[in-house]
């Protein structure tokens, strides 16, 4: 079935509404179809005044603008959005098998093989948004979908801004996944992705994050950089935890680096085609 098409302008009865998908701070989002084309998609449903009071109309246009021109398999796709006189109403992209945060509490703590593919994915996502100085600023397994080939979708770039930036808007919700240079309010660039994907490869190997504790314990124990990788955790994965976890962003492993690391290849490599393994055994 075909996306939406853009040429005219869209409203809610063109949308057959399913079932409830979830629910955010400022709306809901339901599992929809649209009526002429058969194409599944979720629809977010958010309140025009609950935006208003929240303040946050700024941010849901940043999203608009900058998911809407976006094009990765890892990236959860906006295809448009439209409103009434209550709601505003975002076209996005359905994952088939949900969001991944309920999967990690499920599963407690992910292997070291499942968690590879998805900091590769990340990393892949990450590249693709810094090549167009966006920086995501909220990486964290509750803005991580899963599609029904089991591939991550990155979604919710309510927090995403063009790089470099310092940020005006008060942060809220957890401090676990923040860098030491957006706590202290400092101008901040594209690194402040690297720092939280090092946070978020070490929730999936142990299950919580680094600096979990208070929220004024979480601030001092980041800015001291005090956290300990526990021993089943893989010297290859340790290693490139502490190569994401560094103070000084220019010290954080670039991503190209992440997606060329050991313990990324030992998991991740692709299989290889039966000409490859040919031309690999013939150079033996
Ligand atoms: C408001 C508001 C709610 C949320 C969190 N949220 C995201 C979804 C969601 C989206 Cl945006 C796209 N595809 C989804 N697929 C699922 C899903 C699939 N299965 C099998 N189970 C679920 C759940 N949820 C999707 C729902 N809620 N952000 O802002």
């Amino acid at each position: 079935p075909q996306v939406p098409s853009n040429s005219k302008p869209m409203h809610l009865g063109m949308f057959e509404i399913g079932r409830p998908l979830g629910k955010g701070k400022f709306g809901r989002v339901y599992l929809a179809k649209e009526r002429k084309t058969g194409f599944v998609c979720a629809l977010k449903v958010l309140h025009k005044n609950e935006l208003q009071t929240g303040r946050v109309e700024t941010q849901l246009r940043r999203e608009v603008e900058i998911q809407s021109n976006l094009r990765h398999p890892n990236i959860l796709r906006l295809f448009g959005h439209f409103h009434d006189s209550k709601r505003v109403f975002l076209i996005i992209e359905f994952a088939g098998r949900g969001e991944l945060y309920k999967m990690l509490r499920k599963a407690g703590s992910f292997s070291e093989p499942r968690a590879a593919s998805y900091v590769a994915q990340m990393a892949s996502a990450l590249a693709y948004l810094h090549k167009k100085h966006v920086i995501h600023r909220d990486i964290k397994p509750e803005n991580i979908l899963v599609g029904s080939h089991g591939e991550i979708k990155l979604s919710d770039f309510g927090w995403s801004v063009h790089a470099p930036t310092n940020r005006r808007t008060t942060l809220c919700g957890t401090l676990d996944y923040l860098p030491p240079e957006m706590l202290r309010g400092d101008s901040h660039g594209e690194k402040v992705d690297l720092w939280s994907l090092g946070v978020l490869m070490y929730e999936f190997l142990v299950g919580n994050a680094p600096f979990e504790d208070t929220p004024i314990e979480t601030q001092k124990r980041i800015v001291k950089l005090n956290f300990k990788i526990p021993d089943f955790v893989s010297a290859e994965a340790k290693d490139l935890i502490t190569r994401l976890l560094r103070l000084d962003p220019e010290k954080r492993l670039p991503l190209d680096q992440v997606a060329q690391h050991p313990w990324i290849l030992k998991h991740c490599s692709k299989p290889q085609t039966a000409r490859e393994k040919q031309r690999n055994n013939h150079q033996r």
